[in-house]
């Protein structure tokens, strides 16, 4: 998993048009989140076995900056791995999921062309980029 963490003043985007004929269904097509870490995130093929790994950096890097907001924004531009639309929906809601245990998280619409703007805070840790991988196994 591809990582790219902004942490934002406020971040707006607009759902403009399907990028895949089975884009994800949504309610409202503009929303606007203040005060919040936003994850911009590639998952990649394998991604479904490292959702601890995941879940565990992208809470250090909230609890770093002082975030209680988190906004998942799936963003298929950090990898040349990518997994599939399909698993890459099903790695996103289940971070979703888990991560709403300790944060209040939102999730852009998956599957369209959006439109953004962010205000990066600029403070030294309000832009951060991290590889997500498995743990490194133990050589036999
Ligand atoms: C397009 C650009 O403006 C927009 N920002 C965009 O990236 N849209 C992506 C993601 O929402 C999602 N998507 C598909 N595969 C993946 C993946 N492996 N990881 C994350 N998202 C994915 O499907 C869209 C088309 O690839």
């Amino acid at each position: 998993m591809r990582v790219l963490f902004i942490h934002a003043d406020y971040i707006e985007y607009e759902a403009k048009s399907k990028a895949m004929k089975d884009a994800e269904e949504i309610i409202e097509k503009k929303e606007r989140y203040e005060e919040c870490l936003v994850p911009f995130i590639s998952v990649e093929e394998g991604d479904s076995s490292i959702l601890d790994r995941a879940v565990v950096e992208i809470e250090d890097v909230a609890k770093k900056v002082g975030a209680e907001r988190i906004v998942l924004y799936p963003y298929a531009h950090l990898s040349n791995k990518l997994a599939s639309p399909g698993e890459a929906m099903k790695v996103l809601k289940e971070l979703e999921k888990m991560l709403s245990e300790k944060y209040e998280v939102h999730r852009a619409p998956f599957g369209w062309y959006k439109s953004f703007v962010i205000s990066c805070k600029g403070h030294p840790l309000s832009e951060l980029s991290k590889e997500i991988r498995g743990e490194a196994k133990e050589e036999e």
